[in-house]
């Protein structure tokens, strides 16, 4: 996904492609002064390293990128690959010491390039839930203490929020994992006015959802059932196989049903690995409702897409929003942008018509001078 986001954003920038999928550039916003996309650039961490310019190569083998654009943008997957570097969680001692690197990593990044904003967006795999409630977690003070005894037990997105944060970088969580959702990293971005987003981008099932779900609502039926099966292979297929990491996901896709209906539904969601689907999946919802007297009818359908070309553009709206809502003086959660999420930060709205309005109307209000 952050592949394909870098090469999109420089394909889009030089005009080789045009942005479609990506809603920021959607008539609507047209007032809002954005990042143009040849005006971002891109650093970040990795635990392999595979060049750019290697996996845009296996990305128009897997059919995601057309062949031969990854040599016309080749320069720029170059400038990219010069920004990414190791992740210190991989080896740093303790949480102190990597998110200290992490700190001085994007300090040092926004003064050499000389950037008014870095956006930190996670995009890695999806991590297990943690404790709710640990006491460390409670307050920034807690926690300073507890980095300090080596007892903060933060998994790494929060680390990397944490980091973030500190360093003045707006955070954007792609994923379900923890990242900035701790009463210490909101206390933090309180203290250093820092705007925050997530979580967990919606892009396919879920996205259908959100507008069907509303649509039984408002039409006064009853879901009674509703089953999705979601196919997928490549890296996120392989991390959602491990039962841990998939809890995280399923509580997030399953958010929306439970807070659209006001009566009980019996709502499964399934997600099983299917490494020959490589980036591409497949889900399949089945969903029985009741009508007039009591009647039982069913609908279904199938939703077949690739993830990344799916994610990377909503990636690249949300850089563009967060950068802008950091240059308005925005700060805390940004429940605006719900409409980009499947568990959406202090907003119980899901429905993806209402979501859109919210966007537009937030985003004119964050002003129009040049980028
Ligand atoms: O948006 P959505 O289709 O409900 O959910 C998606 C998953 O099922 C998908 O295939 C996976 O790769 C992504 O992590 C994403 O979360």
């Amino acid at each position: 996904m952050a592949t394909t986001a870098m090469l999109g954003a420089a394909a889009v920038g030089s005009g080789l492609v045009p942005p479609i999928g990506c809603v920021s550039t959607r008539p609507d916003f047209a007032p809002v002064a954005l990042a143009g996309f040849d005006e971002l650039v891109f650093g970040g961490h990795e635990l392999v390293d595979t060049s750019l310019l290697k996996r845009a190569e296996q990305l128009v083998h897997a059919r995601v990128v057309p062949p031969g654009l990854p040599a016309l943008v080749e320069s720029d997957l170059r400038a990219a690959d010069e920004e990414i570097r190791l992740s210190p969680m991989a080896t740093a001692g303790d949480q102190r010491s990597a998110i200290g690197d992490v700190i001085t990593d994007l300090e040092d990044f926004r003064r050499r390039l000389e950037l008014d904003t870095v956006v930190v967006i996670n995009v890695s795999s999806t991590e297990a839930p943690i404790p709710y409630g640990l006491p460390q977690h409670a307050s920034l003070r807690a926690l300073l203490r507890a980095l300090d005894e080596g007892t903060a037990a933060l998994p790494d997105s929060s680390m990397y929020a944490y980091a973030a944060l500190s360093a003045d970088c707006p955070y954007v969580d792609f994923t379900p994992s923890t990242g900035a959702r701790l009463p210490a990293l909101a206390e933090l971005a309180a203290e250093r006015r820092m705007p925050y987003a997530g979580h967990d981008g919606k892009t396919g099932e879920t996205l259908v959802k959100s507008v069907l779900a509303p649509m039984f609502a408002q039409r006064a039926l009853r879901p009674l059932s509703w089953s999705g099966t979601n196919l997928l292979g490549g890296g996120d297929g392989a991390t959602l196989a491990e039962p841990g990491r998939a809890d995280s996901k399923i509580q997030s896709k399953r958010r929306m049903l439970a807070e659209i209906f006001d009566h009980e539904t019996h709502d499964a969601v399934h997600i099983h690995n299917v490494p020959d689907l490589g980036d591409w999946k497949t889900a399949w919802d089945h969903i029985m409702f009741e009508g007039f007297l009591g009647v039982r009818m069913t609908m279904q359908f199938t939703w077949q897409g690739c993830d990344s070309a799916l994610a990377a553009p909503l990636v690249l709206d949300l850089a563009r929003f967060v950068a802008a809502a950091h240059r308005a003086g925005r700060h805390g959660p940004l429940s605006d942008l719900a409409f980009f999420f499947k568990d959406p930060l202090g907003t119980r709205e899901h429905g993806l018509d209402r979501q859109y309005e919210r966007l537009v109307h937030w985003a004119h209000g964050l002003g129009g001078e040049s980028a």
